[in-house]
C-alpha cells in the first residue's frame, strides 16, 4: 500500500525555521507519511549583515550544522503529495533563497505538476508583529497560481491558543533575533500543523484511489 509523501522545504539563516522544519518532518513521519526534509540553497557566501559579528557567527555555525541536509530539488516537489514550506520572515516576505527555489518551479508548473498538491507554510520573525502573516500570505500567491490546495493550521487545535502561538495562517515563532529560539508550544504547534497537513493529503490520496 502506498504512503502519503510529505516534503518539508525551508530556508533558515539562524536555525529558527530549521527547528520548526525538523519538528514538522518528525511529526509527519509519526503521522505515517514518508518524509523528505530539504533546505534551499544559501545564495551568498558573503554575510548579508556585514559588521554584525554575532549575527554572522550564528549564521555561519548554522550553515555548517545543516550541511548534510540535502538541498531541495524539483524532483522533491514532483514526488510529494504535500509540501510544508518554511522561511524566515524578511520585511513581510519570504527569504530570497526560498523564493529562488519557487522561481525554479516553472517547468513543473508548465506541465501542471503542482495541481492539487497540498501546501502549508510556517515562519519565524524577530518580533511579534514583524510580518509573519504577510510572509505566509506571500507564499500562498504562488500556490494559487499552481492550482495547489492550501491547508492552514487555523485554530483547529487548542495548541494554537497557547500564548506564543495563534497564527491561523501558519505556525510562527518569535526569535528576538536569537538563533534557534523556538519554544515548546511552537514545536507542539508545528507538530499539529504537520499532522493536519498529512491527514488532509492522505484523505485526498485515498479518495483518488477509491474513485479511480
Ligand atoms: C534581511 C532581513 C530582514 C528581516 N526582516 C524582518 C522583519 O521585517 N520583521 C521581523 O520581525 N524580523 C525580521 N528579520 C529577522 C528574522 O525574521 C528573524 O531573525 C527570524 O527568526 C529568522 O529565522 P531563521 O533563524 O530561521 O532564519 C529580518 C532578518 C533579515 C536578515
Amino acid at each position: 500500500m502506498s504512503t502519503t509523501k510529505l516534503a518539508v522545504i525551508y530556508y533558515s539563516s539562524q536555525g529558527n525555521v530549521h527547528k520548526l522544519a525538523a519538528a514538522a518532518a518528525a511529526a509527519g513521519e509519526k503521522a505515517g507519511a514518508e518524509v523528505r526534509l530539504r533546505r534551499t540553497a544559501e545564495l551568498t557566501t558573503e554575510s548579508i549583515v556585514p559588521g554584525n559579528d554575532t549575527w554572522n557567527q550564528v549564521w555561519a555555525d548554522h550553515l555548517e550544522s545543516v550541511k548534510d541536509i540535502p538541498e531541495a530539488a524539483l524532483e522533491d516537489l514532483e514526488w510529494a503529495d504535500a509540501v510544508m514550506w518554511g522561511t524566515s520572515g524578511r520585511y513581510g516576505l519570504p527569504a530570497a533563497s526560498l523564493k529562488q527555489f519557487i522561481d525554479l518551479t516553472l517547468p513543473l508548473h508548465m506541465k501542471r505538476g503542482l495541481v492539487n498538491k497540498v501546501m502549508s507554510s510556517f515562519t519565524s520573525t524577530a518580533t511579534l508583529h514583524g510580518g509573519q502573516e504577510s510572509t505566509i500570505l506571500a507564499l500562498n500567491n504562488a500556490f494559487y497560481h499552481w492550482g495547489a490546495l492550501i491547508v492552514p493550521p487555523g485554530v483547529a487545535d487548542d495548541i494554537q491558543l497557547a500564548p506564543t502561538n495563534g497564527n491561523p495562517y501558519g505556525v510562527s515563532s518569535v526569535s528576538r533575533n536569537q538563533g534557534g529560539n523556538v519554544d515548546d508550544d511552537n514545536l507542539a504547534a508545528i507538530e499539529y500543523q504537520a499532522r493536519r497537513t498529512v491527514e488532509i493529503a492522505d484523505l485526498l490520496r485515498r479518495g483518488r484511489q477509491t474513485l479511480a
